[in-house]
């Protein structure tokens, strides 16, 4: 990137032919799963909420969802919500029923809520996003996509692109790996190494504060922010050097750096 830093990440500045690898998170970014994570997170916690005494119990927002579970691993949202309303639940494990009181049970309960829909619905990418993939594709860019979700393969299959990513870090992998979610750095910082990029010449995409904080922390050379909701002097505040409300405004017109958009 040149020295001016509001000139280099300027929206349609952005030199795609200077970065080595582009590692996507998914949902939000991708796919609208975002919203779908949101829902089933919300009747989860209104749901439990309703029926517990201790702590706040007062109403779960989506200022809730965007301060303490956005982008982060499925436990550690439940953790992290709880604690900000002052309720301390055993942690449980992942066998948890759905039904128990746990933390590990709260997050299946969860996951459950997102598959039936996920099943029922489907899912179909952002166009922009599409669009900025298959810009990328025609540069031979490496691509991955690093996800603290454990559904990250199932909603790629949905969505249609489970083959256009060399690697896929989700939460699964990252804990057979042992490798701490976002916001620590780790897992983009692993799906960079597998496509043989430095930070400095890779470039992390997400839409959660957690996940542009990783970015940030892993001292990647571009930290782009798609606000899908969170907000855009959030997510530059939090560590994004551009912020979109879709990827389309990153896609360079037909034929201005080279290659074809
Ligand atoms: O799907 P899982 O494994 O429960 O992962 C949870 C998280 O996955 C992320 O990709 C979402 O952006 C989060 O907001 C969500 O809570």
């Amino acid at each position: 990137m040149n020295s001016s830093p509001d000139a280099a990440h300027a929206p349609d500045r952005v030199d795609w032919a200077a970065y080595d690898a582009v590692l996507f998170d998914l949902d939000g970014v991708l796919t609208p799963t975002a919203e779908v994570h949101m829902r089933a997170w919300a009747d989860m916690f209104d749901d439990f909420l309703s029926g517990h005494g201790g702590g706040d119990t007062s109403a779960y927002t989506e200022r809730d969802y965007f301060d303490h579970v956005d982008g982060k691993p499925r436990y550690d949202g439940v953790r992290d919500f709880l604690a900000s309303r002052g309720i301390d639940l055993p942690e449980g494990s992942p066998d948890d029923a759905p039904e128990a009181d746990t933390v590990c049970g709260l997050g299946n309960r969860k996951n459950d809520a997102f598959n039936a829909v996920l099943e029922r619905d489907g899912v179909a990418p952002f166009p922009g996003s599409v669009a900025l993939l298959d810009h990328l594709r025609g540069l031979g860019t490496r691509l991955a996509v690093v996800s603290s979700s454990a559904n990250a393969p199932a909603v790629l299959e949905a969505a249609g692109l489970a083959d256009r990513f060399e690697t896929v870090v989700d939460g699964r992998v990252a804990s057979e790996q042992g490798l701490p979610g976002k916001p620590a750095p780790d897992t983009f910082l692993r799906a960079g190494e597998i496509c043989g990029a430095s930070p400095g010449r890779a470039v992390v995409v997400e839409d959660a504060v957690s996940g542009v904080r990783a970015g940030a922390a892993g001292g990647f050379g571009l930290v782009v922010g798609v606000d899908r909701g969170a907000g855009h002097d959030v997510l530059t505040d939090a560590g994004a050097h551009v912020v979109v409300p879709d990827l389309a405004d990153l896609v360079p017109a037909a034929g201005s750096d080279g290659s074809p958009a």
